[in-house]
């Protein structure tokens, strides 16, 4: 997997304990790259390119300075509460690695060591340089936030990512027979602001064909990715696909992970929406920098059970902060009628992120009405 710890050369020249951390350490992708010198800020601008990204160091993060010290990605991890641990063995068989770490211990731990294998398999397939080329000679992005502050404005009722989703681990087949496009369009139809397109393979029978056909097919909406995002190479990737905003997990992704995406994203004009599920994500998320969207989902992804009242729990607490900060929050999972609806708009959020009761309807266009007690207008 494309690293730029993985230059021992670099590493051995400038950074004697990078170097000794190397030999033992897994070469994390999270953090990518490293510099030759450690005094030079973040920056981001006008003068950034995509192909100057693609080149970019981040020198001073704290992560990075305890990685050259030793300390391995999932330690650093961990630190930051991150139970998810990565394998970092993107060649390797899934039964080496399992020799070597034991089971995954939850769903999403699966998900993740799947994922960093397929990314190695996409790297291999269309390498990072031609992605960012790919990236770079995308229509433009439509704006995902704008859309949302609209919608809610609008209809005074939390403006709706319709999500277009055919499996998922915890509830299987939603829909047999499912056509991404004639979804997408009576979503759209039907006063969706925005779109999820899940492109997940392997657990949630996506693609970024998907992704790439509903954007074809000439759907306004601005596309949200629902991707796991482990690496650079998916976001330039989702970006070439059609995507105008990616999802960034938190129980997956630290905090260094998160700028870093972040910064890509701001490149390229994805929108992130970031996703917690607990206190101690939120309170991470909400010290990084350039946060405009936090979706609080009330489905755990290590245990799948879901409940409402956490977006309630981490409003009552974070609300001001959020406000402040002229954040929007996104209600994600479990939503079923309008009464969900008003109880999350009540906790404080302006969007909702709904699947399932709207995809395993027969017309899922006109299930809006009925997630809504009323009809939403475009
Ligand atoms: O189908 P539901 O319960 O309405 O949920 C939609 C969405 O929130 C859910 O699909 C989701 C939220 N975060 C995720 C991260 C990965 C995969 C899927 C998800």
């Amino acid at each position: 997997m494309e690293s730029l710890l993985a230059s021992t050369s670099l590493r051995a020249s400038s950074f004697p304990a990078a170097a000794a951390a190397a030999a033992r350490s897994p070469v994390p992708s999270r953090v990518a790259t490293l510099a030759t010198t450690r005094a030079r800020p973040l920056c981001c601008g006008p003068k950034d390119t995509i192909e100057a990204l693609a080149r970019d160091e981040m020198l001073n993060a704290v992560e990075l300075v305890q990685w050259e010290n030793g300390k391995s990605v999932n330690d650093i991890a961990a630190s930051q509460g991150i139970r998810i641990r990565r394998h970092c063995r993107p060649n390797s068989s899934m039964k080496a690695i399992e020799e070597e770490m034991g089971e995954p211990r939850n769903i999403l731990e699966k998900i993740i060591w799947d994922k960093e294998i397929e990314v190695a398999e996409g790297h291999a397939k269309k390498p990072l340089k031609e992605v960012i080329e790919s990236a770079g000679k995308a229509p433009p992005t439509r704006d995902f936030y704008g859309s949302l502050k609209a919608a809610y404005r609008r209809n005074g009722v939390p403006a709706l990512i319709a999500e277009v989703k055919k499996a998922s681990p915890s509830r299987g087949v939603l829909r047999e027979n499912f056509n991404p496009v004639e979804i997408a369009q009576a979503y759209e139809k039907n006063g969706a602001a925005c779109l999820s397109i899940l492109t997940d393979e392997k657990y949630f029978q996506g693609s970024f064909e998907n992704l790439q056909k509903v954007r074809n097919a000439g759907v306004k909406c601005p596309l949200l990715c629902k991707e796991f995002v482990v690496d650079k190479w998916q976001i330039y990737y989702a970006r070439s696909m059609g995507a105008d905003a990616i999802l960034l997990i938190a129980a997956v992704l630290t905090d260094l992970d998160i700028t870093y995406f972040l910064r890509i994203c701001k490149e390229l004009g994805l929108t992130a929406l970031i996703e917690v599920h607990d206190e101690r994500e939120m309170e991470r998320v909400l010290n990084i920098n350039g946060v405009q969207l936090i979706g609080i989902n009330n489905r755990s992804l290590e245990t799948f059970v879901v409940d409402t009242s956490n977006t309630k729990t981490l409003l009552d607490k974070h609300g001001d902060i959020i406000r402040e900060k002229g954040i929007l929050v996104v209600g994600e999972s479990g939503l079923f009628n309008p009464d969900d609806v008003a109880y999350v708009q009540n906790a404080g959020v302006s969007a909702v992120l709904v699947g399932e009761s709207l995809v395993k309807q027969e017309d899922p266009g006109r299930a809006i009405a009925g997630l809504f007690g009323k009809e939403l207008s475009q």
